[in-house]
């Protein structure tokens, strides 16, 4: 049976008649003032260096006012960033080319429902330690949210009839993962213990900036053990341990499919720092559902941020190039406008290939050589094709209820050599059912399903519009037929609308080039180690969002915003550092030490 697509063309953009979040957070026409450089701020201490005068001959006053720090793209990196500086006294501005913030964080409205544009599993949320770094971002602007704990991360519909789920409790995932495979509990146990390992001793450090020395040197003194741990792992991937405890090919087999189903690689290509992360911190804070759905972290960092005074967020504001002064620093953006914003330092969320590439926000010929190291160790991750589907819970013939044992978020695979990409929808389902866990984002007696599978750009490019709707429709019935086979008797006939997204769409309205997921390593790397920090070689330019340590997902995003933070203030004379001749020698011989890797 043919499930009816509707709004099909339109997918993540707006309904006119509803507004998508708060009408306070409507783009601002005219941003908020901001004193110019250098006004004195109360919080600016003594060392900071004089400001940069940036000179551009092509440049006419800008209307709008100057800022500490340009930001371009709000998505959770962006916005993590912006939130961290503002805190410290820096004036902010971020530039979002869309109607909505987040990126794919963000959620879009239909009358009734609030749609996740991306996953809706959301690590990062919990009230513990220091990872977790999504209430630690809403904080830094004051801000908090109430989540619903997911008392599963995952249920996994394997092949071979391997079901297995994820227990918030890690003794009951053991106990589910062992009882499937009893000739290797202590395996089981041992590889998921290194992982509690790394997460502990991440979880015991104030995280920022890894190429800023003082704090380095100030960790290792204070926490020395911990950090020899977490040196011990951060060269190393998943799968090299987990073939350490494991011998069994299928266990193997599961691990890969637990990596992939957020890192898109296999565990021999998954750096062991993330999978640490991700393993243990399902178990600790643990999977939280922000109430009213994801799009939300976004839209309260966004009034968070507004809130400071001279920081501001504009959207609908699209940046076509960063600009340059004499001597070669980054020095501010020019809009598709033509408007112009200085600042002394420029970040860009956009990907690394839509700020580097040729036509992308950096002139060629201000594109230092080492970016050819980045392309030459990490490609673009395949995309995705999604669907957004309203069900009627009244026409299901199983319970979605979640004390009868219906979980969120599923992952099926019907066959092993499926995993990484197969045509036509035949590869990896993820499927999340947020509605399970919030029913206020949608309509009574409604569920929406979020459903979708690796996909790659050329498979969708060339086509005719007529081919491009067909292709669509095909994609959203294979996912429909394996989701009613597996999981959802009835499903076909109970859907009120689906809008289906292609990576045409995700780069449409993400601005991600190919709607790539993110960078993967292209050959086997060692560990996390060479993935780029938020500095670039182009001075005053940096990079926040999942092109850099340590890659994707929300909680890896927002370590990378306050890591860039953290480098930005105290480039700026925000924070102190050692002196610069010092700061300068060591973060060299750092970046020096880990090109050898
Ligand atoms: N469950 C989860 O953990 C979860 C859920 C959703 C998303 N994610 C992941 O979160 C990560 C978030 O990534 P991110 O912070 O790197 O960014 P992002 O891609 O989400 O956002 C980048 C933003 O920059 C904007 N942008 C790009 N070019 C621009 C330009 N020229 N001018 C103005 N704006 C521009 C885009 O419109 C977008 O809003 C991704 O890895 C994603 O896959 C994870
Ligand atoms: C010398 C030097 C440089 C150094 C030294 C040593 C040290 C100190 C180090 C340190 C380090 C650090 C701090 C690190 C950190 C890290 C981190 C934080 C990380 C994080 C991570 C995270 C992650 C990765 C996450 C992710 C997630 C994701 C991606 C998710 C996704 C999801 C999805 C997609 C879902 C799907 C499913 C369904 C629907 C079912």
């Amino acid at each position: 049976m043919s499930v009816p697509i509707l709004f099909q063309s339109s997918v993540f953009s707006l309904n006119p008649t509803r507004p998508p979040f708060s009408p306070s957070l409507l783009p601002a026409t005219t941003p908020q003032p901001s004193p110019r450089l250098p006004a004195p701020s109360p919080t600016r201490p003594c060392f900071l260096p004089a400001p940069i005068s940036c000179a551009s001959p092509a440049t006419s006053e800008s209307a709008s006012p100057d800022v500490d720090v340009v930001i371009i793209g709000s998505g959770m990196g962006a916005l993590t960033t912006a939130g961290d500086l503002c805190q410290k006294g820096l004036k902010v501005g971020v530039l979002e080319r869309y109607l909505i913030p987040g990126g794919s964080s963000a959620q879009f409205s239909r009358p009734g429902y609030r749609f996740d544009v991306g996953a809706s599993m959301i690590f990062g949320l919990g009230t513990e330690g220091s990872t977790n770094l999504l209430t630690r971002a809403l904080a830094t602007v004051g801000r908090a949210i109430p989540s619903i704990p997911d008392p599963v991360q995952v249920r996994y519909h394997l092949p071979d009839n391997l079901d297995v789920s994820v227990a918030r409790d890690y003794e009951t995932f053991l106990d589910n993962l062992s009882s499937l495979f009893p000739h290797e509990r202590v395996g089981i146990r041992k590889f998921y213990d290194e992982c509690w390992s790394v997460f502990n001793s991440l979880n015991l450090m104030p995280l920022r900036s890894l190429e800023e020395p003082r704090y380095l040197l100030s960790i290792f003194a204070k926490r020395p053990l911990t950090c020899f741990n977490v040196l011990r792992f951060i060269a190393t991937n998943a799968g090299d341990i987990a073939r350490r405890y494991i011998k069994d090919e299928k266990l193997l087999k599961f691990i890969d499919v637990e990596c992939f189903s957020w890192s898109v690689v296999p565990a021999d290509m998954t750096p062991m720092i993330n999978a640490g992360m991700v393993f243990s911190d399902r178990h600790y804070g643990g999977i939280n559902y922000p109430a009213g759905g994801v799009g939300r972290i976004a839209e309260e960092m966004v009034e968070g941020i507004r809130e400071h005074e001279g920081c501001w967020v504009r959207l609908r504001a699209n940046v076509k190039n960063v600009l340059f002064d004499h001597s070669g620093r980054a020095c501010g953006v020019r809009l598709a406008t033509g408007e112009e914003i200085r600042a002394r330092a420029v970040i860009s969320n956009a990907t690394r290939w839509d700020t580097f590439d040729e036509g992308g926000l950096v002139p060629t010929e201000h594109v230092p050589e080492a970016e050819n190291r980045f392309r030459d160790r990490y490609i673009k991750s395949p995309s995705f094709c999604s669907a957004h589907i309203a069900v009627r819970e009244k026409d299901l013939k199983v319970s979605m209820r979640a004390e009868d044992g219906m979980d969120c978020h599923h992952i099926m695979l019907d066959n092993w050599d499926d995993m990484e990409v197969a045509e036509d929808a035949r590869g990896t389902l993820f499927v999340s059912i947020p509605t399970i866990l919030d029913k206020s984002i949608a309509p009574e007696g409604m569920h929406i399903f979020h459903v979708f599978t690796p996909s790659w750009m050329h498979e969708w490019k060339g086509l005719s519009s007529k081919e491009y709707k067909a292709k669509k429709q095909r994609m959203l019935d294979t996912m429909v037929s394996r989701l009613e086979r597996e999981l959802v008797e009835g499903l076909s006939s109970a859907i009120e609308f689906a809008e289906v997204g292609s990576p045409r769409t995700h780069r449409r309205y993400l601005g991600r080039v190919d709607g790539s997921y993110g960078p993967v390593a292209g050959k086997r790397l060692n560990g996390l180690l060479s993935m780029p920090f938020n500095r670039t070689e182009v001075d005053g330019l940096y990079c926040v969002g999942d092109s850099t340590f340590p890659g994707q997902g929300l909680n890896a995003t927002a370590f990378s915003g306050f890591a860039c933070a953290h480098r930005v203030a105290a480039d700026l004379g925000f924070i102190e550092t050692l002196p610069q001749p010092v700061d300068d020698w060591l973060t060299k011989l750092l970046g020096r030490w880990r090109l050898l890797l």
